[in-house]
């Protein structure tokens, strides 16, 4: 075992195009590849003056300029570490600086494939492959690999993500472990890289890329990875084996915090990153300082996983990356000097040894011979002590010294008193007693120490499950919440949903007695409707009994008047029965003519008195044409009188029909805006031309027929006139007859005969008269009837005439009358809205009925919906709590399973794959080395992340 310092090399990259772009100009020189000299470019603001360099000189164990290859720095800085750690010591490379200084770069490389940029980690173990198979053939190795990333003050293990807060402990024989860090063995680089791949992938990387142009780099991390290789090596031959750990850390940026820009989530973490490193700083400070006895490596996860790297059991290189750029000048700066206090860190490595049963032979040999030793060496220092104590003296040359000891040459003059107790306290006389000072053993401080640690550790490990169980019950605390919110939901919903319920059995409520009120409106509105139906039939009927009982009266004085005036006018026909008679006289005679042409020859007296009666007879004819003169005089009056009556008739209609459109004008103007009305005295216009217009027609009709008569009267009068006349020539011819008797009355026989044929034809003559008569007394009859009648119609025309005349004159009576019909409309219309009303009621109640139905079924399957829903969400409550336990055994069940499969994922490393050193494996070396090739040469990405 020997003290070592850290080493620390120093590595600048290239300026990058950020640092162009924002035109940073290289400030590093670094002239003698140990040191390097930074011009840092100060700028007095109040001066006006241009700003002046100052040059400030770092020193370390090497500095690698912009340009070095990645070869070179594997070289000096690693190789020397891979040979210890296959030697069986501990090793430790750091990658410190800001981020995009280089870190990965150097550590992992851009490209595994790339030969010249791969970096220090594919060298390492290609390196530790190669010393292997460069070992002696006795001797075994194995090589394990665990990969783990200290994210946000966690220790996650990389290569089985779902263990994300890994305890960190501390045995003696294990020293400073990860608990539970799943190490995977390996047999070749490819097993390596594949191992690191699959752990790459699961490395947290939080991207600030929108900070870009203004920041940092693109890819940040905010991680620190380390890599840990365990290499462990036993001599086949005596048994002695030997352990040597390896990490590789690639620490997060070192920048401050507002440089990345970062914000919210990303500024806490940065935060817990820069606590990592503070504390990284801190153990550093109180490393080297030389007065701190305490060094704080449990302040974090880092400093306690790399407590041996520094200050401990470790050969340890730490690689500073700076940016070469005046743009990251004070980064840079800072860097340079966290790696100048680093490199006065001192190491104490040693192997780690696991001695064979010889070797421990030979050692407990020794460790005895040497604790005999130091029991006489003790024996005698304390004899010599209580010489002195004594008052004694002891001369120079007696010192017991370690010398004399180890030579076993101490001087037997020297009291033993092997009893003496180890310490006494010192009395001093003019101070008060001490406190007695325990003096502890070196082995017993170094017990105390990991017993300390221990406790510690069992305090953090005790920490974490509390840690975890806070966080249960906040899942537990958040799913009771989201369990009562819903709860709350449901309830709320059920109110409402109860609410609704009342809302719609009031509304039904309130329906079921409408349509009550309704089916009593209805009721009461169709006895209404009755009763005004009663009411209107009574009505008609009345009106109809006026109707004919005034139709009766109009008939009956009809009849009367027109039997009357038949009589008067029947009375100036043949008034004294003059005709009768003398038609009786001539029978008389004729029977007597008869009688006597029987009996003998006519007398002179008879003839006499035939001459006088004809005579009457002649005078009487006389009268009759005087008569019929008359008649046709009358008649000839009565036509005129009628043509009078037909024009005056002609003019008045003229005039009504004029007076009727006036009156409607202005009634119509008048109640223009009573449709009602206008209506009433359009209808009632229609109406009375209607009624007028078919009278008319009547009448006309009656006045052809009229002259029809007129014309046939005429005729007969011709014919009576015929017959008048005829008769007067037989009247003269029985004169000049009569006149001629007595001259003559030999030639009685002709006149007889004449006579008699006289009297035949005055017989038919008479006859003929007789049927004449009676048809003209017929057709007197029947005129004047005609006549009556047309006079009554005439009266009644005009009577009608002058109602209407009235009619439209009176507006009080043509109100009330269209009042009278617009209250019987009005009524109508009423008994039909009624009517209408009562089906529309009806058809509503029906309508109401059904809705009241439905809205009753409505309520019951939204009651049994609502028991449904209530039931179900028992049930998915239910449910849910059966499922959110299953899914916990689930994740639990996953977990392990996890671990089991990351475990299964890289089957290469659960068994232990003893490596041969010396050619032992370098037989089928070859062959895996192709297969690698051959694998390589597919692979264009061998991490993500990585170009
Ligand atoms: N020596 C170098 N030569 C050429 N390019 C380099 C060198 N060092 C770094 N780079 C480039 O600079 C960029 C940033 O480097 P890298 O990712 O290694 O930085 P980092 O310090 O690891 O950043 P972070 O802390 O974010 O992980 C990369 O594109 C890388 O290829």
């Amino acid at each position: 075992m020997s003290g070592n310092n850290i080493k620390v090399v120093c590595r600048f990259r290239p300026q990058n195009s950020i640092e162009l772009r924002e035109g940073g100009v290289p400030i590093v020189d670094v002239t003698d590849g140990v040191s390097v000299q930074l011009k840092v470019r100060v700028i007095r603001l109040l001066a006006p003056r241009p700003g002046r360099e100052t040059q400030d000189m770092f020193a370390f164990d090497k500095v690698f300029g912009m340009e070095t290859e990645q070869q070179e720095i594997f070289e000096y800085s690693i190789k020397s570490i891979v040979d210890d750690v296959v030697a069986g010591y501990n090793g430790t490379v750091f990658a410190y600086g800001q981020t995009g200084s280089g870190k990965t770069f150097t550590m992992m490389g851009s490209d595994i494939d790339d030969e010249r940029n791969k970096g220090i980690i594919p060298r390492i173990v290609e390196q530790i492959f190669q010393s292997i198979l460069m070992a002696p053939a006795n001797m075994e190795f194995t090589v394990k690999v665990s990969y783990m990333e200290i994210y946000m003050e966690k220790v996650r293990d990389l290569l089985n993500p779902s263990q994300d807060n890994l305890p960190i402990h501390e045995d003696k024989l294990k020293g400073v472990y990860v608990k539970g860090l799943l190490e995977v063995y390996v047999a070749s680089t490819e097993e390596v890289f594949e191992v690191m791949r699959r752990g790459g992938n699961a490395r947290v990387v939080a991207y600030t890329s929108k900070y870009l142009d203004r920041h940092m780099n693109a890819e940040s991390s905010r991680s620190h990875s380390i890599v840990q290789i365990t290499i462990t090596q036993k001599n086949l031959d005596t048994g002695a084996a030997k352990s040597g750990k390896l990490y590789l850390v690639d620490l997060a940026g070192s920048e401050k915090v507002g440089k990345t820009g970062a914000s919210g989530q990303t500024l806490e973490e940065a935060k817990k990153i820069n606590k990592s490193l503070t504390a990284l700083g801190m153990v550093i400070n109180n490393l080297t300082d030389g007065k701190s006895s305490h060094i704080p490596y449990r302040d974090s996860k880092l400093t306690r996983i790399l407590q041996e790297s520094l200050g401990g059991n470790s050969r340890t290189t730490l690689i500073i990356n700076c940016s070469p750029s005046s743009y990251n000048e004070q980064e840079t700066l800072s860097t340079l000097r966290f790696g100048i206090r680093a490199k006065t860190i001192k190491n104490k490595a040693k192997v780690n040894v696991d001695l064979s049963p010889a070797e421990l032979k030979a050692l407990l040999k020794r460790v005895k011979a040497e604790a005999v030793t130091y029991q006489q060496y003790i024996s005698a220092l304390e004899g010599e002590i209580g010489i002195w104590r004594q008052g004694g003296q002891v001369p120079e040359a007696s010192w017991v010294t370690m010398e004399r000891a180890a030579k076993n040459d101490l001087p037997q003059a020297v009291p033993q008193q092997a009893t003496a107790p180890a310490f006494k306290p010192i009395v001093s006389d003019d101070s008060r007693p001490a406190t007695p000072a325990l003096v502890l053993e070196k082995d017993e401080r170094e017990e105390f120490l990991r017993r300390e640690n221990e406790l510690m550790d069992q305090i953090a490990e005790k920490e974490t499950d509390l840690a975890n169980g806070e966080k249960l019950v906040a899942t537990i605390t958040e799913e009771l919440n989201y369990l009562k919110d819903q709860d709350k939901n449901l309830t709320t919903e059920n109110q409402a949903m109860s609410s609704e319920l009342n809302d719609v059995k009031h509304q039904l409520q309130k329906i079921s007695y409408e349509s009550k009120e309704s089916a009593i409106t209805v009721e009461s509105l169709r006895e209404t409707n009755q009763e005004l139906q009663a009411e209107l039939e009574e009505l008609k009927k009345s009106l109809t009994a006026m109707r004919s009982a005034q139709k009766v009266n109009v008939d009956e004085e009809k009849i009367k008047r027109k039997a009357d005036k038949m009589a008067e006018m029947m009375a100036g026909f043949d008034p004294s029965g003059e005709i009768s008679e003398k038609e009786k006289q001539i029978r008389d005679a004729l029977y007597k003519f008869d009688l006597e042409k029987s009996s003998g020859p006519i007398s002179l007296e008879d003839i006499a008195q035939l001459r006088k009666e004809l005579s009457d007879s002649k005078s009487m004819l006389e009268q009759h044409e005087n008569l019929i003169k008359n008649l046709s005089e009358d008649k000839e009056g009565l036509e005129s009188k009628r043509t009078d009556l037909e024009t005056r008739l002609t003019s008045l209609e003229m005039e009504y029909e004029e007076l009727l459109d006036k009156t409607i004008a202005e009634e119509e103007e008048a109640f223009n805006r009573n449709t009602d009305i206008a209506e009433t005295i359009s209808e009632l216009k229609v109406k009375l031309e209607h009624q007028y217009a078919s009278k008319k027609e009547l009448q006309q009709k009656e006045i052809e027929e009229l002259k029809k008569e007129v014309e046939r009267k005429n005729e007969e009068y011709q014919k009576l006139s015929t017959a008048m006349s005829d008769l007067k020539r037989a009247n003269e011819e029985l004169q000049s007859a009569i006149a001629s008797k007595p001259s003559s009355t030999g030639s009685m026989s002709e006149k007889e005969k004449d006579l008699e044929r006289m009297r035949k034809s005055m017989a038919q003559q008479l006859a003929d008269f007789e049927v004449m008569k009676k048809a003209l007394m017929r057709d007197l009859q029947n005129r004047c009837e005609k006549v009556v009648e047309l006079e009554i119609s005439l009266d009644e025309t005009r009577e009608q005439y002058n109602n209407a005349l009235r009619a439209s004159n009176n507006k009080a009576q043509q109100k009330k009358m269209a009042f009278l019909e617009r209250n019987l409309e009005q009524l109508t219309n009423v008994q039909k809205q009624l009517v209408e009303q009562n089906s529309t009621l009806k058809k509503e109640v029906a309508l109401a009925e059904r809705k009241l139905t439905a809205r009753n079924e409505r309520i019951q399957s939204l009651e049994t919906l609502l028991q449904d829903a209530q039931e179900r969400l028992i049930s998915q409550n239910q449910k849910f709590e059966a499922q959110l336990q299953a899914v916990r055994e689930r994740l639990e069940q996953a977990r392990t399973q996890k671990s089991q499969n990351a475990m299964a994922a890289l089957n290469f490393g659960r068994i232990a794959k003893p490596l041969r050193g010396g050619g032992a494996v370098a037989d089928s070396e070859p062959a895996a080395g192709n297969s690698a090739a051959e694998k390589r040469d597919k692979r264009t990405s061998w991490l993500p992340g990585f170009r």
